[in-house]
């Protein structure tokens, strides 16, 4: 699919981080794009996804949606994070093969890896060690997603990829502090610290562990490259090739928010993974590569929380 012109193009999970950027980035791109929310198709629904599947016979299909949430979310819900991942990606990718859709890209993560991969992590170290504990979970319905699209290629011949992005941030990111990823959480507590007054703020952990950052957008514009240039059983990493402590992250988003005080740790929250940074080779191979510094993204991000939830 070496153009998506013309094309019908279901982005799956649309009003998430990664599928509202994903439509966004689409709109360039001359396609018919097809969305659903949860209340119009409810992705755990096998039959509901069949039908609409064969009703609209998309000829490419994102699938971002997802059950999706940073350490302590993932440490807490095991059953809904395994269950749900499966159910959405086995009626997505079953429903796609039905219908004769051309191609599919797969949403995965980079915490499919052994927790102490050697670092950078190459696509190849899949399946090598035992996984991080507080998100084992996902990642083996995630890991499950990788084999769907492999087996769905081996045995049936469909163009149905993967890619592994790393941790993600941007506009329309999930801002709750008990739910969210590290970097929206950081620039909530440095932004209420700073309006309250207060001397210091609270990071979860040691901050010594380390974590590779991509602005969303160009996390799309990866999808939407791979979407017409890659077509192979092997998943792709997608990523910014650099990582970060995160008390490094923290004063970050401090200086970027304006936040002067205290950083404070702490340490009865989990780490996770000690470091989660993935070789960018392969997608770097293919052409691609990031465009967002990170500072920049922080700024863009923390101007569209004040607008959408700060100040909203
Ligand atoms: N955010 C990150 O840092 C990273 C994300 N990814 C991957 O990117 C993909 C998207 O993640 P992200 O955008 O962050 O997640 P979000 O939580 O922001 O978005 C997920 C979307 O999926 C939809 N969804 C979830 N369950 C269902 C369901 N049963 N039926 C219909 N829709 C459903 C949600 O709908 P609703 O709006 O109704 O809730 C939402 O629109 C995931 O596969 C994730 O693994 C990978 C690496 C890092
Ligand atoms: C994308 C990826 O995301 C998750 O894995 P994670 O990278 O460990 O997630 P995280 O972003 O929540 O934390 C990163 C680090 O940051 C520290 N940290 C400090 N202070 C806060 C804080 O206030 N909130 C959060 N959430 N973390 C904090 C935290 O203790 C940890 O050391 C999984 O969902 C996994 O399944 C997955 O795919």
């Amino acid at each position: 699919m070496e153009s998506l012109a013309g094309k019908t193009v279901f982005v799956a999970g649309h009003r998430g981080l990664v599928g509202s950027a994903l439509v966004r980035r689409l709109e360039s791109e001359d396609c018919e794009i097809l969305t659903a929310t949860r209340a119009e198709l409810d992705l755990c629904d096998q039959a509901a996804v069949r039908a609409w599947m064969r009703d609209r016979r998309p000829d490419a299909v994102f699938l971002a949606a997802a059950k999706v949430g940073g350490i302590l979310a993932n440490a807490t819900y095991p059953a809904d994070f395994l269950y749900e991942n499966l159910m959405i990606e086995a009626n997505v990718i079953e429903a796609a093969f039905r219908a004769d859709v051309d191609k599919l890209l797969f949403l995965g993560s980079s915490c499919i890896y052994p927790k102490f991969a050697e670092q950078p992590i190459v696509e190849a170290s899949l399946l090598t060690g035992p996984l991080e504990p507080t998100n084992e979970w996902y990642a083996v319905a995630k890991i499950a997603g990788i084999k769907l699209a492999q087996a769905y290629r081996q045995q049936h011949g469909r163009d149905f990829i993967s890619a592994m992005p790393t941790n993600l941030y941007g506009p329309g990111d999930n801002f709750d502090l008990n739910s969210s990823h590290v970097l929206p959480a950081l620039i909530r507590k440095a932004h209420e610290a700073k309006r309250g007054g207060a001397k210091e703020m609270v990071i979860w952990g040691t901050g010594s562990p380390r974590r590779e950052f991509l602005h969303v957008d160009d996390c799309a514009d990866a999808c939407v490259h791979l979407m017409k240039h890659y077509s192979q059983a092997e998943h792709v990493n997608v990523g910014s090739g650099e990582d970060i402590p995160i008390y490094d992250l923290t004063r970050l988003v401090c200086d970027v928010v304006g936040f002067g005080g205290e950083i404070v740790r702490d340490p009865t929250k989990p780490d996770g993974t000690p470091r989660k940074l993935m070789s960018a080779d392969r997608l770097r191979g293919l052409g691609w590569a990031p465009k967002v510094p990170l500072r920049e993204g922080i700024a863009a991000t923390y101007a569209w929380f004040r607008e959408h939830v700060a100040d909203a």
